[in-house]
């Protein structure tokens, strides 16, 4: 597996009061497969998993991904880490299916043909195969966030983040979606609200007040997030 390093890596940004402290300096080694991170909004949960592909600066300390320095070497390690966000269509921008998972293979595939070649075998990988010549828009949303996994996977990151993938959708789609999380060979960094989810992974991090509270199995980790919520 990939090798992410947090090293006293912490976030703050300019509030009317002075600094607000959104993520806490964090020193992490993930190298397990699945990796959940679990915990109350606002919590800082999407703050820490945007630091590894840069999508986040830290104001202090540093990321590595397999040794890479995410903030000087941002460009190597967007290759290896993939982000899939809440909404697919932040992620979606082309007219149709095919059109963009050829968008994500654009600098990996130079030959036109060989990479629709390419995008066809990904949807039909995705189940969306039927679909590939299809509007973005008359795709339900479940098949929209198949699709737009299935654009970030088209280029075989070594690492998916993904924030809280399954959050706008149905259980149908849920299972899908996780079914196609949870049997991928790469690693997993994953958010989620839903505790089904974070029990499939090899470790959980529980998020509270911009730290990590718990760090641990995922039964565990699932234990201790309870035992924060009232009622
Ligand atoms: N650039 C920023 N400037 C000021 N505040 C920020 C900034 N980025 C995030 N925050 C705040 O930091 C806190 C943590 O945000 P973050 O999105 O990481 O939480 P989260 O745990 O992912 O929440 P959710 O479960 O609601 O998605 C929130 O209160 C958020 O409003």
């Amino acid at each position: 597996m990939p090798l992410i390093e947090l090293e006293a890596a912490g976030v703050t940004a300019p509030g009317p009061d002075g600094d607000v402290v959104i993520l806490e300096p964090t020193t992490l080694r993930l190298t397990e497969q699945r990796v959940g991170l679990i915990g109350a909004n606002g919590s800082g949960k999407s703050t820490l998993v945007r630091l590894v592909n840069g999508l986040v600066t830290p104001t202090s300390g540093r990321v590595l991904v397999d040794g890479l320095d995410v903030a000087r070497e941002g460009a190597a390690v967007r290759r290896r880490v993939g982000f899939c966000f809440t909404d697919p269509s932040a992620q979606l921008v082309m007219p149709t299916c095919v059109e963009d998972v050829e968008l994500s293979l654009r600098r990996s595939v130079r030959n036109a043909g060989e990479r629709r070649r390419q995008a066809l075998a990904v949807l039909e990988r995705f189940g969306l195969g039927e679909r590939a010549t299809l509007s973005v828009h008359s795709l339900s949303g479940g098949q929209r966030q198949l699709l737009a996994l299935a654009g970030v996977l088209a280029t075989e990151p070594a690492i998916l983040v993904a924030d809280e993938p399954t959050t706008l959708l149905d259980l149908a789609n849920t299972r899908r979606v996780a079914d196609v999380l949870f049997g991928l060979p790469q690693q997993l960094l994953l958010v989620t609200h839903d505790l089904d989810l974070a029990r499939r992974c090899d470790r959980v991090l529980v998020v509270e007040d911009a730290r990590v509270r718990f760090d641990g199995p995922a039964d565990e980790a699932v234990a201790d997030y309870l035992s924060t919520v009232p009622g």
